[in-house]
């Protein structure tokens, strides 16, 4: 078992990493948790595969447990659903002593994460991260949203889990597609991180090469994550540098409506940007195919035709990194030398 620490100032919590962990959900909540009731957030996807065992375990630990499951998909992660899992946690008598766990993907995690921190004005929370882009990225860090309208993550809060657990067993029944999208987290981590982890994204050459190294993926993604939220929970300073590649790629999944995945979209944006500042002279010459060949090498794209699109640039002023038309965007200097780059609206529209 790897544990990565994730010390805060109000509050500590471990990512427990574990091939088979699936197995001992009860148990591993049980010794962060007292029994109480618990909801069980899933979605239409993950539920039918490995709901019931989680529920089994959990009641077997003594919680008494509220299964809820949500529809598959980027649309569940909306106010909506936020409001209709409060009514049912409500009727159900949840109180402050008791529990959210998600059970699933980043969508799952996301939206669960908000629950968890409005009902009753916040209750505590646990993650089952079940997809690759969960296990490297969204279960760690404390940050949940929900979407409205076309806005992405436009709702949320920083909240952090109790407790956090990732098993690589559950990627068996990911599809490739999902899997890969989990990846454009990772080579976007290893960039940020530094020579060592970029060359081992390198060497990562297909799909099967994703699913043999993903327990060492997770630790390694995981691990940087944690250091960095460590030290800058809400996102004041360097937090922002995960949001490599997001300005762009948050604009070009939101327009493409469904058809690209979170991962695929910030793949898009990471070259796209990088290919801008390495034209400019702040990154360096050869970052932008270096990029581009671990991204192509397990079929992520690196373009699209809504990049530069009114409606792109439009989704730019909604960025959480705008300041007055002035967007903080974020460029490599270098391999695991982030920057934040202040531009102007005007400057990206003629930049692009
Ligand atoms: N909070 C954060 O820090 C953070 C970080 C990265 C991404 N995100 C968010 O996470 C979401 C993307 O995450 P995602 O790719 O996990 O999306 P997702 O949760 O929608 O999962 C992708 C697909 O995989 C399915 N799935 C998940 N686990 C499975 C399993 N074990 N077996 C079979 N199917 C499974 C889901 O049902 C879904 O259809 C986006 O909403 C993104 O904004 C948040
Ligand atoms: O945890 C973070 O901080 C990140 O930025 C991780 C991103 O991969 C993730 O997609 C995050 O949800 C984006 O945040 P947002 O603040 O740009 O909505
Ligand atoms: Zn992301």
């Amino acid at each position: 078992m790897t544990t990565v620490k994730v010390k805060l100032t109000h509050k500590n919590y471990d990512v427990k990493i574990e091939k088979g962990l699936h197995q001992a959900i009860g148990e591993h909540i049980r010794s962060v948790w007292q029994p109480r009731k618990v909801v069980l957030i899933t979605d239409s996807n993950v539920g039918p595969l490995y709901l019931s065992s989680a529920q089994e375990q959990l009641e077997k630990a003594g919680f008494e447990v509220l299964p809820i499951e949500v529809p598959a998909g980027e649309s569940s992660k909306s106010l909506t659903k936020v409001g209709e899992i409060i009514s049912q946690m409500a009727q159900a008598g949840f109180t402050r002593q008791d529990g959210v766990i998600s059970l699933g993907g980043g969508m799952v995690g996301d939206l669960s994460g908000v629950v968890a921190s409005l009902y009753m004005r916040g209750i505590a929370f646990i993650q089952v991260a079940t997809s690759l882009t969960a296990q490297v990225d969204s279960s760690v860090g404390g940050k949940t949203a929900v979407n409205l309208g076309e806005t992405k993550n436009i709702a949320g809060t920083f909240y952090q889990p109790d407790l956090v657990l990732v098993d690589s067993d559950y990627l068996d029944t990911l599809t490739d597609r999902d899997l890969v999208e989990g990846y454009g987290e990772v080579v976007k981590t290893s960039a940020l991180e530094g020579q060592d982890f970029f060359d081992f994204t390198g060497k990562i050459r297909s799909v099967q090469d994703i699913r043999d190294h993903a327990p060492e993926l997770s630790k390694r993604s995981i691990a940087y994550k944690a250091k960095v939220v460590m030290g800058d929970e809400k996102e004041a300073g360097q937090r922002r540098f995960l949001n490599f590649g997001h300005t762009f790629g948050h604009a070009i999944e939101l327009l493409s409506h469904g058809s690209l995945r979170h991962g695929e979209a910030v793949a898009i944006g990471m070259v796209t940007i990088t290919r801008i500042f390495e034209a400019e002279g702040i990154s360096p010459q050869g970052l932008t195919q270096a990029l581009i060949d671990r991204l192509q090498a397990v079929g992520l794209p690196i373009s699209s035709d809504l990049v530069g699109t009114p409606l792109f640039f439009q989704h730019m002023i909604n960025d959480k990194k705008n300041r007055g038309g002035v967007i903080n965007m974020v460029a490599l200097a270098q391999v695991g030398q982030p920057v934040i780059v202040p531009k102007p609206l005007d400057e990206i529209r003629s930049m692009i």
